[in-house]
C-alpha cells in the first residue's frame, strides 16, 4: 500500500481503474461505444484529470460533463462505476490523496447524474 505522490501513481490508478471498466459487463459496451480505438487518448486525458485534482499540478483544461451529457447512463451505472473506483483505491493506495479521490470521484459522479436527469427531463441541451 502506498500514497498518491507524482504521476506514475496517477498512471497505476488510472490504468487499473480502466481495466476493470473495459471488463465490466455493465460499462464496458458504453465506453467502447465512445472511446473505440482511442483508448490511449482517453487514458492520457484521465491521468491529466487526476493529476490536476490530486497532485495540483494542472494538466487538465477540459468540460469534464460534456462528455457524460447524452450517455444512456443512470443510478446503476454510476453505482458500477464508483464499486470498481473505490475497490481500485482501495487496492493499491492508502492516505489522504486515497480518501480525496474517493470523495470527488463520489461527488462528480452525483453531480453528472443530476444533471443528467435534469437535461433528460427538460428534454433540452446544456450549453456546455
Ligand atoms: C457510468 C459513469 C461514467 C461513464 C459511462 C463515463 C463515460 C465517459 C466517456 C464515454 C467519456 C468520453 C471519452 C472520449 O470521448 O474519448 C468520458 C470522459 C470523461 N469522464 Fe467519464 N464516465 C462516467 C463517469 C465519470 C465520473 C464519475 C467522472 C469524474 C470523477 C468522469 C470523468 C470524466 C472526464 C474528466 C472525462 C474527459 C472529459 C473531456 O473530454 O475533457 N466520468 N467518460
Amino acid at each position: 500500500m502506498k500514497k498518491i505522490l507524482s504521476i506514475a501513481d496517477i498512471k497505476l490508478l488510472v490504468d487499473t481503474f480502466y481495466d476493470k471498466v473495459r471488463e465490466d459487463e455493465l460499462l464496458a459496451y458504453i465506453f467502447n461505444g465512445v472511446i473505440k480505438d482511442k483508448w490511449p487518448q482517453h487514458l492520457e486525458k484521465m491521468y491529466r484529470f487526476w493529476q490536476t485534482i490530486l497532485l495540483g499540478e494542472h494538466t487538465y483544461y477540459g468540460s469534464p460533463f460534456a462528455p457524460h451529457a447524452h450517455l444512456p447512463i443512470e443510478a446503476k451505472h454510476f453505482e458500477r462505476w464508483i464499486e470498481l473506483f473505490y475497490s481500485t483505491i482501495d487496492e493499491l493506495f492508502e492516505g489522504e490523496k486515497a480518501t480525496e479521490a474517493k470523495w470527488r470521484a463520489q461527488k462528480m459522479a452525483e453531480m453528472f447524474m443530476l444533471k443528467i436527469e435534469y437535461y433528460k427531463e427538460r428534454d433540452s441541451k446544456p450549453l456546455l
